[in-house]
């Protein structure tokens, strides 16, 4: 984090600009811009980039010209001219379902996210929210959007989504810091018509819950294999995901079969990727637990949350807001609290 303003004196901006030019040279491109514009963000309550108006800071006039032009020498090629590609001139990424979940996540980042006014972005887990990511680095690329998203703090639900938020270029925070958050966006394993949602089929549940249950709007991105016709249960054949303390598992797994009938209840292993149980990002096992056909979602997890040992249940109740499901053709639907409407976008 760059020190407020009355920190910097004039010979320490231009040492740190000098410092970001030298360091520019030996860095690949992308790594050249993502570190360009994050030190320009910082710098802009100093300098006014492009003109010499009003800075706050008081070197002589002739050095902020100076600061101000070697900063817009300084930016690399690949951004000056860049533009947030519109949906449909995407070039098709060859898989039907990659194209699919890259249409719902791109849409539903242009149609809710407000650059001008969000500033805590939560960023999910899993393959679609990959492209999530993916559109919030293009808009940090673009000139028009710049300076705010790259004033973003970008909030994750785990190990992978903090990486796609580096990756991308965007400023990482943590809830801690940040409990209120404006928008987040995740993906889903099975939504009902209500907006009911199973998640953690990537054992990432208990942040994804911590996260969207602070978020003043959580948007599901996914694609159309997900939506179930009528009751969580019918598509999503694996279970619901239950994230345990480890000593409880036994305990929660035989309550889950005795209590609340569970069909099957399946400590998740790491096949031939990690002999035994997986370990959530915070340290827990997780319980596959099949009920078949959920008549009733909210009851349900009322149930498996009371169980000793019991961290979260991967059941979402009553907490998105929309999901856009994406289609192999690139068109998208949306299903909202009123009803679904389709809207059509070519990818
Ligand atoms: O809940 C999750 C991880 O715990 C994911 O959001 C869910 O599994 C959907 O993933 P994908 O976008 O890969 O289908």
């Amino acid at each position: 984090m760059i020190s407020p303003a009355r920190h910097w004196s004039s010979s320490s901006l231009v040492e740190f600009s000098g410092r970001l030019h030298r360091n520019c040279i030996s860095l690949t491109s992308w790594t050249r811009e993502r570190r360009y514009w994050n030190t320009r963000s910082a710098l802009k309550p100093h300098l006014s980039f492009g003109s010499t108006s009003k800075t706050r800071l008081s070197p002589s006039k002739s050095k902020k010209i100076r600061i101000a032009a070697k900063m817009t020498e300084e930016m690399p090629d690949t951004l000056k001219h860049y533009k947030v590609p519109k949906i449909e001139d995407m070039p098709s990424l060859g898989l039907p379902i990659e194209n699919a979940k890259r249409a719902a996540a791109y849409l539903a980042v242009d149609e809710n996210l407000d650059i001008f006014h969000h500033r805590i972005i939560g960023v999910g887990s899993g393959s679609t929210v990959i492209y999530v990511a993916e559109r919030l680095g293009q808009y940090l690329k673009d000139e028009k959007f710049r300076d705010y998203v790259s004033q973003f703090i970008c909030i994750a639900t785990g190990f992978q989504s903090k990486q796609l938020i580096m990756d991308s270029g965007l400023q990482y925070g943590i809830i801690e810091q940040h409990p209120v958050i404006d928008i987040v966006f995740d993906g889903a394993d099975e939504v009902d018509p209500n907006l009911q949602l199973i998640k953690g089929g990537g054992a990432c549940l208990f942040q994804e819950k911590l996260i969207s249950t602070s978020a003043k709007t959580f948007i599901v991105v996914a694609d159309s294999s997900k939506r179930a016709p009528s009751k969580l249960g019918s598509h999503w054949r694996k279970g619901v995901p239950i994230e345990v303390v480890p000593p409880a598992y036994v305990r929660v797994r035989n309550d889950l079969l005795t209590k609340v009938n569970a069909k099957t209840a399946v400590l998740r292993e790491g096949g031939k990727a990690k002999a035994g149980p997986i370990v959530t990002d915070n340290s827990n096992f997780i319980i596959d637990a099949d009920f078949g056909e959920i008549e009733d979602p909210k009851t349900l997890y009322k149930e498996i949350k009371l169980m000793v040992g019991v961290v979260e249940a991967g059941i979402f109740v009553d907490n998105a807001a929309k999901a856009y499901f994406g289609n192999a053709d690139g068109s998208v639907e949306i299903l909202d609290k009123q009803g679904s409407a389709a809207r059509i976008t070519s990818v």
